[in-house]
């Protein structure tokens, strides 16, 4: 995902944020501050730059920053959100009203199209210009590229996904022509991009369901929340708000110096969207956001994009009919980003395995986490390795040929060589040449000498996304095939010592 409004358009858009009153200056300096022109409203607690290998643009610590310290503040006047539009626009706010069947999310695109459609005379014209131009969220994904997928639980999360926002975009057609949009405006291909910019940078706020727009905030990059737990302190660099994640906050304190409580009452001037450093950074580190926890299909239907290392990523076993899980929620039931059954796996299988009039005499054991018997555990390892062993053979690629296929997808992204190219197309020939006809690519010899066609390069970065997702999925099926075999074998060389 790229910014729009290149180098230029960010220096705009900073003197337009300062001019709004956006401010990273830290909380003791905020009354000394004059606004003026030519100053940016970044540079003393946070800059913008290019983080290539976490979310592209995003800000960095412009100085070493200290835990719980105020580094940005977004006034509510500048938060973009259906109000604040609607309060500035009659037409829009009364045609909005007949339409009472739209979805918060819904209006909320509608709004942003009919900003954009003012182009130069909107007063957010320096904020829309640097959004970007296009996004990787499940939605948009193509037919060959949810295939690409390749496990049936994401292929129907895709399915699902894109359907609805077809739906959506159909409700609300109607109010898009009376609104007189552009034509370009009302095509599907303009839905995907204003609800995507919706899903993927909104943040919280206690008076809208769909969120507000926050320029300068909106350009934190995401850090899986539950890092911090097993990385260090420079790892778990994410921000707080004064209560949960995003919060509204008043950047204003009562004399007993608790923050003030968060409800935003319009015509406050003193309230804002205020960030938090939530631990210490080091000048120059990226400064990153946990938005929430999410597993990686989560991330890339809302967001566009994945983490290889996320420790919220799970794969999701379905049990046979005949067995009983009935006690605890579907999604308790899989296996953790390290290979490992979550609790709830573990336990359901633990009285699985045993014959049923069993089962009501060490129910309490297995459901408060506890091991059964050496037997008992051994036969769900069994269980468990055999599933995965299923799950792996059923898919149509393997670990080694979808990593292969990434370093083709890599070097095609990068003007390669036709010879390069050629030795690695065997390994998954018929993929590639799907994806060459999905999207109208000419030879192969053409692409490597001319580049890839404005389609290719849309559609390579979603199946570079979709094999990196099943990549992972097929790891964590391995990683849990391996722990369950050195448990097998731990158990029963533990179980032999005994007998001897
Ligand atoms: C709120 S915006 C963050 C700023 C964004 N990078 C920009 O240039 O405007 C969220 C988007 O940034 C990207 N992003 C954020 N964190 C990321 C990460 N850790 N890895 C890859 N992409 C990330 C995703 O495209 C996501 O939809």
């Amino acid at each position: 995902m790229e910014g729009g409004g290149g180098e230029e358009g960010v220096g705009k858009f900073l003197n337009w944020a300062t001019n709004i009153g956006i401010t990273d200056a830290p909380l003791d300096t905020l009354d000394l501050e004059v606004p003026s022109l030519s100053s940016s409203c970044l540079g003393k607690s946070l800059f913008i730059s290019e983080f290539p290998d976490a979310g592209g643009r995003g800000l960095g610590a412009a100085r070493d920053l200290r835990k719980h310290e105020l580094i940005l503040r977004v006034p509510k006047s500048a938060l973009m959100t259906s109000e604040s539009l609607m309060l500035k626009d009659q037409k829009l706010s009364m045609s909005i009203k007949r339409y009472p069947n739209l979805s918060s999310t819904q209006i909320l695109s509608v709004c942003l199209l009919a900003e954009v459609s003012k182009a130069k005379g909107s007063w957010w014209y320096p904020y829309l210009k640097q959004l970007p131009r296009q996004y990787e969220t499940l939605s948009s994904f193509s037919n060959f590229e949810t295939q690409a997928l390749q496990v049936d639980d994401a292929i129907w999360a895709t399915e699902r996904a894109v359907s609805k926002a077809e739906m959506q975009w159909k409700e609300a057609v109607p109010l898009m022509r009376e609104l007189e949009l552009r034509p370009q405006l009302l095509t599907f291909r303009s839905w995907l991009w204003s609800s995507a910019t919706v899903s993927s940078r909104t943040l919280h706020v206690p008076w809208d369901s769909a969120g507000c727009f926050c320029p300068v905030g909106d350009l934190f990059n995401y850090a899986a929340p539950g890092m911090e737990s097993f990385s260090s302190e420079e790892i778990a660099s994410w921000m707080q708000t004064s209560t949960l994640d995003l919060e509204i906050s008043s950047s204003s304190k009562n004399t007993s110096g608790e923050e003030l409580d968060v409800e935003c009452i319009d015509g406050d001037s003193q309230r804002a969207y205020c960030f938090y450093a939530r631990s210490r950074y080091r000048k120059g580190e990226q400064v990153l956001l946990g938005y929430g926890t999410y597993t990686n299909l989560k991330l890339l239907e809302h967001y566009g994009f994945l983490l290889n290392a996320n420790t919220n990523e799970k794969v999701f076993i379905q049990m046979e009919q005949k067995v009983n899980i009935s006690s605890w929620p579907k999604d308790s039931i899989y296996i953790q980003h390290d290979g490992k059954p979550s609790f709830a796996l573990l336990s359901a299988l633990r009285l699985c395995v045993i014959p049923p009039n069993h089962r009501k005499s060490v129910g309490h054991l297995a459901y408060s986490g506890k091991q059964l018997s050496a037997e008992n555990e051994i036969s769900v390892m069994k269980w468990l390795r055999k599933k995965c062993e299923v799950l792996l053979a059923k898919l149509p690629s393997s670990i080694e040929t979808d990593g292969l296929l990434l370093t083709f997808i890599e070097k095609m992204q990068n003007r390669p060589s036709i010879c390069e190219v050629k030795k690695m197309i065997t390994t998954c020939e018929v993929e590639i040449e799907i994806f060459f006809e999905s999207t109208n690519s000419e030879t192969l010899g053409e692409v490597c000498e001319l580049g890839l066609s404005n389609k290719a390069r849309r559609s390579i970065e979603r199946w570079k996304l979709a094999v990196q997702w099943r990549l992972r999925y097929k790891q964590i099926l391995s990683q849990c095939f391996s722990f369950c075999g050195e448990t097998i074998y731990f158990l029963s060389a533990q179980q032999d010592s005994c007998v001897l």
